[in-house]
């Protein structure tokens, strides 16, 4: 049977997360792996309506916080743990590496709250029923926050996150570095302030480094 890979795309918005998902579903298609692409929040529709709370209404960070965490645990239940129970490749955009960066980082929510309550969502479903369930492999696209804006600034109208100043995503990023360096090997760091071609070379470097993909120019 083989086994299923659970794969997360981090970074602060407009980093380039969303721009380069497809590209590493396709590489896993093409080495004939059925690879699924869903998002936090987000991911069923329960945790669609949360979303869309989370991303529109005024709310305080304790009930943002919880918000994310009941969206993840469905999306979680629902569709990641079953996906990855039929061997398929999960790539998720945004994941609990976030709740650490945004609802800790940026809103100053207390870390190690937040890893009790990554643990309380991420165990016991059912896959490896004593084990927290993480991600192998976090691919943390990584650009300095005045860039991101302007990127941002030129795609779409912002979002309640989004609209928030530089001195939050300075923080938020902070988060990721500090999540980053907690972690270790789970964490593959991608210069997002490169041309679009070569970010994505180093996304399928980094996975092909670790066999989940043929090595780059490789016949098939
Ligand atoms: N390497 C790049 N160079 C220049 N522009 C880029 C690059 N990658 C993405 N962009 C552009 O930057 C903007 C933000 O990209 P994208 O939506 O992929 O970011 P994101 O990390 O998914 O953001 P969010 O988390 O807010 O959804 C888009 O307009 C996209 O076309
Ligand atoms: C998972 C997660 C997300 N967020 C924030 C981060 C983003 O601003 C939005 C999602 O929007 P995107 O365009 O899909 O990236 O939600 C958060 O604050 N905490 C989280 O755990």
């Amino acid at each position: 049977m083989t086994t299923g890979l659970f794969i997360t795309f981090e970074g602060i918005d407009g980093a380039g997360k969303s721009s380069h998902i497809d590209a590493l579903a396709r590489a896993f298609a093409q080495a004939g792996r059925t690879a699924l692409v869903t998002r936090e929040p987000g991911g069923t529709p329960l945790a669609e309506k949360l979303r869309e709370l989370l991303l529109h209404d005024a709310m305080d960070a304790l009930t943002e916080t919880l918000l994310v965490f009941a969206a993840r645990r469905d999306h979680l239940a629902q569709v990641i743990v079953p996906a990855l129970a039929r061997g398929e490749v999960v790539l998720c955009d945004r994941f609990t590496d976030a709740t650490f960066a945004y609802q800790g980082g940026g809103r100053g929510f207390d870390w190690q709250v937040l890893s009790q309550m990554e643990q309380l969502a991420q165990t016991g479903l059912g896959l490896e029923p004593d084990l927290m369930l993480n991600p192998q492999l976090t691919l943390w696209f990584d650009l300095p926050p005045e860039l991101a804006a302007r990127r941002l600034a030129a795609a779409r109208a912002p979002d309640r996150f989004e609209a928030q100043p530089l001195e939050f995503f300075t923080r938020v990023a902070q988060g990721y570095a500090r999540r980053a360096a907690e972690a270790g090997p789970r964490f593959a760091r991608i210069d997002a302030d490169r041309a679009r071609e070569h970010v994505a070379a180093q996304m399928l470097a980094e996975v092909a480094e670790r066999g989940w993909l043929p090595a780059q120019g490789a016949a098939a």
